[in-house]
């Protein structure tokens, strides 16, 4: 199993500090983690620093990913489109990234099965500049699925999708994880979403690391207060599990 740990981490872009002095406990795979925090509060960013995308201060040291050469991949918030490829072969592009070109039949099965799982094998050979905007966000999933990272970074990966479209990629990256060892995190602003799918939690706000954990301990109505300057509650709901409801915006 896949084993991450931060320490020290910082990122600016030009002489503007994002945040500094990251550090984490060891994260193991085989569950996803929410990282959350405010707009702008710099997910993004720690995500592109996890990722080797940005330099900065600190160090991401990460074990059980020694066999793979790219054992972290980055799924950004922005899904560009480039019409000129369909679905299928943005799919097979991102599986032969870093790699050679010849293409086993056992890959092709791998990217068959990824089409089948996210329930878009009908998109397959449509252009992906013609796809609406949650139609691009489950090809960028299946996009980075097929490069079957040890570490997944996800930024906001359901945020342009329906209801159960939302539910059935959450519900599928929680099974994958669990079944693969991997480390999922993923940036969410639905912290519902966030506390029913992701064991753990970290929130980033004010330049730093403000809480991590286990997301019942992180997600309280202080730091909703503090972090998110909401007025919130908490509660059970009749199924027994916790349901967030935002009474008031703190002015
Ligand atoms: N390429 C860049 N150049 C300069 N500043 C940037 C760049 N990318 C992000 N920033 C700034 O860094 C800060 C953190 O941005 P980031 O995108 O990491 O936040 P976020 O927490 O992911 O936000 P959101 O929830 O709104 O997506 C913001 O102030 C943003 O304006």
């Amino acid at each position: 199993m896949v084993a991450l740990k931060l320490e020290g981490l910082g990122a600016q872009y030009g002489r503007i500090r994002v945040f500094e002095d990251i550090t984490t406990e060891t994260l193991e795979g085989g569950g996803l983690t929410a990282l959350i925090g405010p707009n702008a509060a710099g997910k993004s960013t720690l995500f592109k620093r996890i990722a080797g995308l940005l330099k900065g201060d600190g160090v991401v040291h990460l074990s059980g990913a020694e066999t793979q050469s790219r054992p972290i991949c980055y799924m950004p918030q922005d899904t560009g489109a480039n019409a000129v490829l369909t679905v299928y072969e943005s799919i097979l592009l991102a599986a032969k990234q870093g790699g050679g070109w010849k293409v086993s039949e056992e890959e092709l099965a791998e990217i068959d099965e990824i089409l089948k799982s996210l329930r878009i094998t009908d998109l397959a050979f449509r252009d992906l500049g013609a796809l609406s905007g949650g139609q691009r966000q489950l090809v960028s999933i299946a996009q980075a699925l097929v490069r079957k990272p040890k570490v997944l970074l996800m930024d906001e990966p359901t945020s342009a999708l329906d209801l159960f479209r939302q539910i059935e990629v959450l519900e599928y990256m929680h099974r994958l994880a669990r079944k693969t060892g991997i480390a999922v995190l993923i940036a969410l602003h639905d912290l519902n979403h966030a506390m029913r799918y992701c064991d753990q939690s970290m929130v980033v706000a004010d330049g730093r690391l403000v809480a991590s954990g286990p997301t019942k301990d992180v997600i309280t109505p202080q730091l909703l207060r503090d972090v998110y300057r909401v007025e919130a509650r908490i509660e059970a709901c009749t199924q027994g599990r916790p349901l967030l409801i935002v009474d008031a915006a703190v002015i």
